[in-house]
């Protein structure tokens, strides 16, 4: 069924061949203490250091044989087009709830004076009060309220985390549906460069779920086990309804067979599935220890408009018997040592990146958990992630995976 169309995904660890990332950029130099939380970051990361740690990621990436690909970049040239810039334009300030048409249609216009690349720039990195020239104006009830709240466009801090807006899945594409406003609008990016990108568009990609749909879902929760299986946390930010909602589509229009729903506590620490639990090899899948007795299955299969549910005992029985395998390795992350593993959690240690069977990118960090996987005999390509890290995502977060080899 996966024919025509450039994406193809039908496994977590297939050679690699295209990933879209998002190199770091100003909008990280816009995070002040005061709104952190609500950014969805711990820590205020240091840009120069941060660029020059994922160019060695998008480096290792590209040596072993990756096409790397960057929102901005593809973004930028479907932005070319005057119209579809225009129609850009008009979605950018129509999400900022900026609630003053006045101000709106200045925004508006400023932003149409810019050059495609100035227009990314800025949809990226936000718009602060004071880019805005001067205008007289009178100034609305709205002025003076928010007043305080330094910015026009907010900034996209997170969007280097390109893993979570967007998700293939076998030949269709799933423009996701944050659960968050500090994200929101990172999804809006991909559905204008997969309806007008020529790389991307084309009527054989299936959109399997799209933005504007109701119930959250994050790519961070998503893993495409196998052509046949694909596994969805329910976590903080993947809602029951959303799983439901996907699976029934793809169960119905690809090759998959079952979804495996995968419950995690709802926290901070573990946001998604891919932060305690990823897959390394055929039969590999690392783990983070501290969750795995909270971990509940339940294996979806085709049903007439919402999929059948079938509650499994355990994630390891549930694994084998959807990927039709004798046993699998849970390799616990952290070496044997609960307080090294919670450590290692909290900086990523189990979201690895498969860029082939048994080859995954992490970060150096996380000793103790990168020892654990080599003992096992998987091979570890390390990183260098002190800045970036700081967001709270590893090498599996920064990456969209758009092909890889089929097993
Ligand atoms: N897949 C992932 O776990 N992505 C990491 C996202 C981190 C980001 N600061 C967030 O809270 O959404």
């Amino acid at each position: 069924m996966n024919q025509g169309g450039f994406l193809n995904i039908t496994s977590e660890i297939g050679k690699l061949k295209a990933v879209l990332l998002h190199r770091p950029g100003r909008e990280l130099e816009r995070l002040t203490p005061q709104y952190l939380h609500e950014l969805l970051f711990d820590d205020i990361p240091w840009l120069k250091q941060m660029k020059k740690e994922h160019d060695l990621f998008a480096e290792a990436m590209k040596s072993r044989g990756t096409t790397v690909y960057y929102y901005e970049e593809l973004l930028e040239e479907v932005l070319v087009n005057r119209e579809i810039r225009q129609s850009f334009i008009g979605d950018i300030v129509y999400n900022t709830n900026i609630a003053n048409l006045e101000l709106e249609r200045l925004i508006e216009e400023f932003l149409l004076s810019k050059t495609p690349k100035e227009v990314v720039e800025i949809a990226i990195a936000g718009l602060h009060k004071n880019d805005l020239p001067e205008v007289e104006r009178e100034l609305h009830l709205v002025d003076y309220i928010k007043e305080r709240h330094p910015f026009y466009i907010n900034p996209l801090p997170n969007l280097y985390f390109t893993r979570d807006p967007g998700t293939v899945i076998a030949n269709g594409l799933s423009i996701n549906k944050m659960k968050t406003p500090a994200r929101d609008r990172e999804t809006m990016f991909l559905k204008y460069i997969y309806k007008h990108h020529p790389t991307f568009k084309g009527s054989n990609t299936p959109l399997w779920y799209d933005y504007e749909e109701s119930h959250s879902l994050e790519g961070g929760d998503i893993l495409v086990l196998s052509d046949k299986v694909v596994a969805i946390g329910c976590s903080e930010r993947t809602s029951a309804r959303g799983i439901e909602v996907i699976s029934q589509r793809i169960l119905e229009n690809t090759n998959i067979e079952k979804v495996l729903a995968i419950e995690i506590p709802f926290t901070r620490a573990y946001m998604h599935l891919d932060t305690v639990f990823t897959m390394v090899d055929r039969d590999k899948f690392t783990i983070y220890p501290g969750v795995e007795s909270h971990v509940r299955a339940y294996e979806l299969t085709r049903g007439k408009s919402t999929p059948k549910v079938k509650p499994m005992d355990t994630l390891e029985g549930a694994l084998k018997s959807a990927l039709k395998l004798p046993a699998v390795k849970l390799i616990q992350s952290g070496g044997g040592d609960e307080i090294t593993a919670a450590r290692e959690q909290w900086n990523d240690s189990t979201n690895t990146l498969a860029i082939a069977p048994g080859v995954v990118v992490t970060y150096n960090r996380n000793e103790a958990s990168n020892e654990t996987l080599r003992r096992e005999g998987v091979e570890v390509i390390e990183i260098e992630g002190s800045e970036l890290v700081r967001g709270r995502g590893g090498p599996r977060c920064m990456s969209m995976p758009l092909v890889r080899e089929d097993l």
